[in-house]
């Protein structure tokens, strides 16, 4: 019997612990408010990063913080990564503005190195910055550092769910900025022999049948994409494996989802599996806001010690 690891307890509990801060932080005259950059144009992205960032919207809005979300596909694709790179600089200036996200998979003509670069790093909710990859290169701790959401998420899953990572064959299909890399690097860190797979990989099925836990988070499920597609399946993973499902796209004409794995033959074969809805969403979601609440001290203490430092 497969057990469902889902993602809800973790997201009530941040958010009560969000609301907590919230309120601390009204008394020194703080509010968090959250800027999200939206700058893709491609349809099915629009369609699934909307959905998404008004997700994490009602969230920080529920614990009361504030929201803005920065669409930037009516400019033109050549002014684009310029006119992003101007928005991002007045945001990191803006004292009122205490977390940024810019909301990924970017299109691929945008400069998305420079975007990172410009970002001011306290204010970094995904910990995409340089500054934050570096840190996650050496050392890392789940309960106080701003850490990639998703990766975050599924690992603070693994600790509620008993899933040890120490020793264990992981695979980790995808190897995006977002969650494969980071992600990988985390667990590498935890003591797991990790193999990452991804679009170019000679052979995926070897790999993902003798791996004790398969994370997939690719993204590209055959209804949308001709250009390789993939779908875990039950028959691709052995008996008792730890599987987690990460990638998951809207189709823009009818608003249905299509996900990485394929829930109902997984649960057969699976010992622990997340759920597609309810599952690394809201592990995700939860992690989105700790770490807007965590930026938002990092943007308080930056702006009190300046007072102090510069004088009035
Ligand atoms: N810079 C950046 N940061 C991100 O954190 C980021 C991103 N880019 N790009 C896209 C992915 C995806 N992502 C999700 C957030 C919430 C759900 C979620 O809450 N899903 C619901 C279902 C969705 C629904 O009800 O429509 C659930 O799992 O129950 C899923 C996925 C954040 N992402």
């Amino acid at each position: 019997m497969v057990t469902w690891m889902r993602g809800e307890e973790l997201h009530r509990r941040a958010r009560e612990w969000a609301r907590e801060h919230v309120k601390r932080l009204e008394e020194v005259g703080v509010t968090p408010k959250l800027a999200v950059l939206l700058l893709h144009d491609d349809p099915v992205e629009l369609a699934t990063q909307r959905r998404f960032v008004s997700l994490k919207a009602r969230d920080v809005r529920e614990v009361g913080g504030e929201v803005e979300v920065y669409e930037l596909h009516e400019v033109p694709p050549e002014r684009r990564t310029k006119e992003a790179l101007r928005l991002l600089d007045s945001l990191n200036k803006r004292d009122d503005v205490t977390g940024i996200l810019i909301q990924k998979p970017l299109p691929p003509y945008v400069d998305e190195e420079a975007l990172f670069q410009k970002l001011a790093p306290e204010k970094d909710v995904d910990a995409l910055t340089p500054e934050s990859k570096k840190k996650l290169l050496t050392r890392f701790d789940l309960d106080r550092d701003v850490l990639p959401c998703t990766p975050a998420g599924i690992l603070e899953l693994f600790r509620m769910y008993g899933v040890e990572v120490r020793g264990m064959d992981v695979v980790v299909v995808g190897k995006g900025e977002l969650v494969g890399k980071p992600l990988a690097v985390m667990l590498m860190q935890l003591d797991a022999t990790v193999t990452v797979l991804h679009a170019l990989s000679k052979e995926r099925e070897p790999y993902v049948r003798r791996a004790d836990i398969v994370i997939s988070a690719v993204g590209r499920p055959p209804e949308l994409y001709r250009d390789n597609p993939w779908r875990l399946t039950g028959d691709m993973v052995k008996e008792g494996a730890v599987v987690v499902g990460v990638g998951g796209k809207v189709d823009p004409a009818t608003g249905r989802w299509y996900f990485d794995v394929d829930e109902r033959s997984v649960a057969e074969k699976a010992s622990l599996l997340t759920p597609n809805i309810g599952g690394v969403g809201l592990a995700t979601r939860a992690r989105v806001l700790k770490n807007l609440i965590r930026t938002t001290y990092q943007v308080a203490r930056a702006a009190v010690s300046s007072r102090i430092v510069g004088g009035p």
